[in-house]
């Protein structure tokens, strides 16, 4: 027997070129089905256009893209189960807050007024104001309102924050993983602010240059990586022994981000002599970039050098 498909969406191979630039590169993930995926990546990494992808906005130049059983691109079976909360959203211009939720009812089958309702409320914005006429992280929480009430089997939320203050983004969250638990649905997440939704993350896709860094569990990248510190031989052959993502040293003493390749880390970086702390999954995503962008042989920051 087939075991039942966990999959909300399959991407494989994909390669997307815009006239001469490569935006994704032979990507290949699954999303899973009712879970949170944080969608990581520095600048220009190709976070936007891989959910362009899965929301049927674009076509990849090569490979494929399997939404909810579909291709997504001018599927109205598929993409009437999509909400994409995309970055900078606009609105037509004559459009009151209250017009475009009352346009997302009609859109989306699972929409639920009363939690817009609610949502207005919580994020304090005005019904009846013109769209045109609210702040940046107004409109951003307009689109926040949406994408939560919109109820979507799919949801994919592209750096929704933009103006939004700390207490709106922490409101998002509660209000994201509240219902989120008592209707389980696929929701990806685009963002920079990693450490922030860190805790609200089931899985994590890492993005660099259009190429897949780390497609993981959460949970399993929690201790996947320290940071050990001591005598610059030490940590060498510590690092040695697992894989060095980073390095900085100064005056034969080095600090060094590794991520570990099975044992006990503490107990190991103990036994060696080093100092040692967990790091954050934020650290390890710049960890892991930042290797990328430097030549193979080169994970390393000579601080004595920078020094002098
Ligand atoms: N329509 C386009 N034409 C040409 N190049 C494009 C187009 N859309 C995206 N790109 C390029 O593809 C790359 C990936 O862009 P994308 O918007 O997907 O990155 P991102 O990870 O979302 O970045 P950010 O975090 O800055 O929003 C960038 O180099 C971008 O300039």
């Amino acid at each position: 027997m087939t075991p039942p498909t966990t999959a909300a969406a399959t991407v494989r191979d994909v390669t997307m070129r815009f006239r001469g630039h490569t935006a994704l590169d032979g990507v290949s993930t699954v999303i899973e089905r009712d879970s949170i995926t944080g969608l990581v990546g520095r600048n220009g990494a190709g976070k936007t256009t891989l959910m362009q992808l899965l929301t049927g906005h674009r076509v990849p130049t090569s490979g494929s893209v399997e939404v909810l059983g579909g291709a997504p691109y001018e599927n109205d079976g598929v993409l009437s189960r999509i909400c994409f909360v995309k970055e900078g959203q606009r609105y037509p211009d004559h459009f009151r807050v209250r017009d475009a939720l009352d346009a997302a009812a009609l859109v989306y089958p699972d929409w639920n007024a009363g939690l817009a309702a609610e949502l207005l409320r919580d994020f304090d914005l005005p019904a009846k104001r013109s769209v045109k006429k609210l702040s940046r992280g107004m409109t951003s929480a307009v689109g926040i309102v949406i994408g939560l009430a919109s109820r979507a089997p799919i949801t994919l939320f592209d750096e929704p924050y933009l103006g939004l203050d700390a207490v709106a983004r922490q409101l998002f969250y509660d209000r994201l993983l509240a219902d989120y638990a008592e209707h389980p649905r696929t929701v990806v997440l685009s963002t920079h602010l990693i450490e922030e939704i860190a805790a609200l993350l089931e899985r994590v896709l890492l993005i660099d240059r259009g190429r897949v860094l780390l497609d993981a569990d959460a949970e399993s990248l929690r201790g996947s990586a320290v940071t050990v510190t001591g005598p610059s031989d030490r940590v060498a052959a510590f690092a040695g022994r697992h894989e060095l993502l980073h390095t900085e040293s100064l005056a034969g003493q080095s600090r060094s981000v590794v991520r570990l390749t099975g044992g006990s880390a503490g107990g190991d970086a103990a036994d060696a002599g080093l100092a040692w702390e967990p790091v954050t999954l934020q650290q390890l995503v710049v960890a892991m970039s930042l290797r990328t962008s430097r030549p193979e042989s080169s994970t390393s920051t000579d601080l004595e050098e920078v020094s002098r």
